[in-house]
């Protein structure tokens, strides 16, 4: 199988709460999801009808049974997920305090390490790695060995000048703190990849982590020096703004009601990346992935949450920004 999407990184258990508006230790009962940054990417891709993949690694338990049951249920391919003996599948806990805009995660099971961790390098299908017509991994994912070096293996494996017309690949900046001993320790780590990147992806605060502080114009146009094609800063419920060599998009907020704001990102990756496929010009590509985040905010859990084509396109139309015809999937570029 050839994958239109193959993400790269962690999955995970999310225990998020039903009770919205306390504090962790006031939660009295939980919900269980299917989690983990670039897992969630390949289910909102395939949400979008889009043949997706992850390389990725549970425990050898039950939680890890689950994960592969929900890839299934979600049509992501699960193939290059596979048990770890040594490590139990992590899982994930929040809290979701939207009227301060606050939705902290608390990451159990990863430290000193998760299964996700150990990909290692000689374990990698590096056919299906350049064959996928977007591979998408993220900064978290370079936070420790042995999952770094795969990383880095798997990108060169992919050079910038082997990729063939339509193919891109994308780096999700995703920068989670609590992995990393210092920023500039994951800034070097950055630099090794960005070489090979054709689109970065991140909020504000992750390209700084990236490239340095900075207005988000600024962050972008120093993603382009490096090499990338398209530069994308996410600003949450402020919108996005990209950059190419040739142009600068700024797609302005969806406005909704935000319920928890985990996933958006997640959302507007799998949506930007079928925007990608699809041909669609840059300014289209960002208006659909923006509302895809959109939606996923006003929702309260981020896999089983991902929207589909007719969501995103019927909140555009509520919000009176849909073209008739604009977002026609029929001409995907590969
Ligand atoms: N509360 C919100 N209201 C409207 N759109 C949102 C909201 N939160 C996120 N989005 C959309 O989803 C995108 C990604 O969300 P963001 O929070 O910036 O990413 P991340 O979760 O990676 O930090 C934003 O750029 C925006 O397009
Ligand atoms: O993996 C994580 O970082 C946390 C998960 O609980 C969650 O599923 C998630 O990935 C949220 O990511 P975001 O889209 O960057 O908010």
């Amino acid at each position: 199988m050839t994958h239109e999407l193959l993400t790269i990184g962690r999955i995970s258990v999310d225990i998020y709460p039903n009770d919205i508006g306390v504090d962790l230790e006031d939660v009295t009962s939980f919900g269980k999801y299917l989690g983990g940054s670039p897992s969630n990417v390949a289910v909102a891709a395939a949400r979008h009808g889009r043949r997706a993949g992850v390389i990725t690694r549970t425990g050898d338990d039950a939680f890890g049974t689950y994960l592969h049951r929900e890839l299934k249920k979600f049509n992501v391919d699960d193939t290059y997920v596979t048990p770890v003996k040594e490590w139990p599948t992590a899982v994930t806990f929040c809290a979701i305090k939207p009227a301060t805009d606050e939705f902290p995660l608390y990451f159990y099971g990863r430290f000193p390490t998760a299964p996700d961790l150990q990909i290692r390098a000689d374990e990698l299908d590096l056919e299906a790695i350049r064959e996928a017509g977007i591979f998408w991994s993220t900064v978290t994912g370079l936070c420790q060995e042995p999952s770094r070096t795969a990383h880095i293996k798997a990108h060169e494996a992919r050079p910038r000048t082997g990729l063939k017309e339509g193919q891109f690949t994308i780096l999700d900046l995703d920068y989670r703190p609590m992995f990393w001993a210092s920023e500039e320790e994951a800034r070097a780590e950055v630099a090794k990849i960005l070489p090979h990147v054709t689109v970065a992806i991140g909020n504000d605060k992750e390209c700084a982590v990236a490239v340095g502080e900075g207005t988000p114009d600024e962050q972008a146009d120093r993603l382009l020096a490096a090499g990338v094609e398209i530069a994308v800063v996410k600003l949450g419920p402020e919108g996005v703004m990209a950059k190419s060599r040739t142009e600068r998009v700024v797609s302005a907020p969806v406005p909704v009601q935000t319920v928890n704001g985990l996933g958006a990102g997640d959302s507007f990756g799998g949506a930007f990346c079928h925007g990608l496929l699809s041909g669609w010009p840059l300014a289209q590509v960002l208006d659909y992935a923006n509302a895809a985040g959109a939606i996923v905010a006003s929702r309260l859990s981020c896999a089983d949450a991902m929207p589909t084509p007719d969501e995103v396109t019927s909140l555009l139309a509520e919000r009176g920004r849909l073209v008739p015809g604009q977002f026609a999937t029929e001409g995907a570029a590969l």
